[in-house]
């Protein structure tokens, strides 16, 4: 908890809500510094200007207190504003011990502050830490209520995965540190609150009612219900959903981790030891994630899910959305260049210095002929939204969280790309993994950079491989969303950049000490595009294959 001296204020805590002054005092005192420590919260490479409470609606308890949830605007020096969902519970010293949860349980990441209202000392914290708001969330969805609020209503919709007779089940938050909450009831029920809002629906809901209802697609955990923020002449704000939980030994991150173990031990004695059923594990998921994608490939879909082609629109907005990308990520390492360690400044400097290169193959898909197709996607594909599954679906896995980029609108995230697009998050994130092993492990302290180096490419290569030709084997042929190897590795290079680009943001924003992993990403795809760059440099006739070549003799 921020150590910040305690907030004092005659009101009662039932009676904030529409004390404009108070919220302003939270907003200018207790809450910057503890938003700032919040795993969710985006901003914190950014120069902020400030933080207010817009909107606050009140969550009545089932004892007669109050929860509320408060829209916290964040402003920067540069950009627009952003939203994001705190819940917010106020425990006195005095209701402490008849509550049905123990404050000691609190974790620090979930205490905003200590206050005095009303006389009454206590603490603020996170409300999902309450045990009573979230039974009044689960309640409300599981009762299908409306609750009017002084600005618009909350709707809480129930899905056709929540069954009778689960209304009291009991929460408790996972201890998961990501860019929003989430919560389990009775071990049945998955809720996530949106952390990061927006003025429209989240896309994630329409997408997992479309896998669920148009193609019956197994792999994801079925619609348990939403949280809307409705208003009139403004678009509804997805505030939470539910799923049905789905019983995980853990997921695919995790998964790949306990492989690389393995792997790891054996790099120090100069062994290359890779286990069969890592390969094994990694075709099935590169079947799903085909199977995933054929899903959501409805050649007769309504406008919001039919395919569509390259379109001059599309590539204009995948270069300009490209560029501003690369603008904010070349500004952002400069701004950040000095707390990076010698290895990762060596890396963005021959990022920056590629930046001509890039832009140049980036014009090229202006106006590159492309007959592959456009469907919805995933949009933030990687290892930890794949949970491992062994219960029931005999060591299957199962896709979450299709939210799309944290970082992209609302409006963005359901534009429609090659679901190459999800194969690049993949690979990125394969890349991720075996990084993170090898380079930050007791078990190679001292071991030779370089090598470890070559080690790690190889690892590298080679599940990469592995998953892309399963993926390719779920579609037949012709096949019916890529033209020809040249397209597909033209639109993974693309994709895989742009994506090792957005993960720089991340790391720089969530976890500097990672910065260096999207880095040699960049890195990987500019020597691929230096290898493929013509004399001339205007156009790129034939895209031979990222480094193995094993897409180069297949036909799609
Ligand atoms: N339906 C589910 N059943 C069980 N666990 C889940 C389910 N959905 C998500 N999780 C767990 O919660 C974590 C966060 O969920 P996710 O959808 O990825 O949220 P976020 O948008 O915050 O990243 C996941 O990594 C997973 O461990
Ligand atoms: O919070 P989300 O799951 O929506 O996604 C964000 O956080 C991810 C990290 O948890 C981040 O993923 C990056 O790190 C992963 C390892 O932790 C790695 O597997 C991914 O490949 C890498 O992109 C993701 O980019 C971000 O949107």
């Amino acid at each position: 908890m921020a150590t910040l001296s305690p907030i004092t204020a005659n009101l009662t805590w039932a009676d904030a809500a529409p004390d404009t002054n108070f919220w302003s005092t939270l907003a200018q005192g207790l809450l910057p510094p503890y938003v700032n420590t919040c795993r969710w919260f985006a901003g914190k490479a950014r120069q902020q200007t400030g933080f207010a409470v817009r909107t606050v609606h009140t969550i009545s308890l089932p004892d007669g207190d109050v929860a509320y949830l408060l829209i916290l605007e964040a402003a920067y020096a540069d950009g627009v504003p952003e939203n994001y969902l705190l819940p917010i519970s106020f425990i006195t010293d005095h209701a402490a011990n008849s509550l049905p949860f123990r404050l000691a349980d609190i974790p620090d990441k979930g205490r905003i502050g200590e206050a005095t209202l009303g006389e009454q000392p206590g603490v603020l914290i996170d409300a999902i830490y309450d045990e009573r708001f979230r039974r009044t969330l689960f309640t409300a969805i599981y009762q299908n209520q409306t609750v009017p609020q002084p600005n618009g209503q909350l709707t809480f919709h129930r899905g056709k995965g929540l069954d009778e007779g689960d209304d009291a089940l009991p929460s408790q938050v996972l201890p998961v540190d990501s860019s929003n909450s989430a919560m389990t009831f009775g071990d049945k029920y998955f809720m996530k609150l949106y952390r990061k809002l927006f003025r429209e629906t989240n896309p994630e809901v329409d997408m997992v009612a479309f896998l669920t209802d148009e193609s019956n697609f197994a792999n994801i955990p079925a619609f348990g219900g939403s949280i809307v923020w409705k208003r009139d002449d403004t678009p509804d704000v997805t505030l939470g959903m539910v799923q049905r939980m789905v019983p995980n030994d853990k997921d695919s991150w995790a998964q790949t981790g306990d492989y690389l173990n393995d792997f790891l031990y054996a790099v120090p004695q100069r062994l290359f030891a890779i286990r069969e059923d890592v390969f094994d594990r990694v075709e099935l998921l590169g079947k799903r994630t085909g199977e995933m994608h054929c899903a959501l490939y409805k050649p007769n879909a309504d406008a919001a899910f039919a395919p569509e082609s390259f379109t001059t629109e599309y590539r204009e907005f995948l270069i300009k959305r490209f560029e501003d990308l690369l603008d904010r990520r070349y500004a952002l390492l400069i701004d950040n260049y000095t707390k990076l360690d010698i290895q990762a400044q060596r890396l963005a400097w021959v990022f920056m210095e590629a930046k001509e290169m890039i832009d140049t193959f980036i014009a090229d898909f202006r106006t590159r002929p492309f007959d592959s197709l456009r469907i919805r996607i995933h949009g933030d594909y990687h290892l930890g939204q794949v949970l491992a599954v062994s219960q029931g679906m005999n060591n299957d896995f199962v896709i979450i969280d299709f939210e799309g980029e944290p970082e992209s609108s609302i409006t963005e995230r359901k534009i429609k790309h090659s679901p190459l697009k999800d194969v690049a998050g993949m690979i990125r994130s394969y890349h991720y993994a075996v990084s993170a092993k090898l380079f930050n492990s007791a078990e190679t302290e001292g071991l030779d950079p370089d090598h470890l180096q070559r080690v790690s490419d190889r690892w590298f290569y080679l599940i990469r491989d592995t998953f892309l030709n399963a993926y390719m084997d779920t579609f037949g042929t012709p096949h019916p969303l890529f033209k020809d190897s040249s397209e597909v590795n033209f639109l993974l290079l693309i994709y895989l950049l742009e994506k090792a680009v957005y993960e720089l943001g991340y790391e720089i924003s969530y976890r500097p000490s990672w910065v260096k992993i999207p880095l040699k990403g960049i890195i990987d795809v500019i020597r691929d595009i230096e290898k493929i760059r013509l004399s001339d440099g205007n156009t790129i006739p034939d895209v031979p294959m990222l480094q193995t070549g094993l897409l180069q003799t297949r036909s799609v």
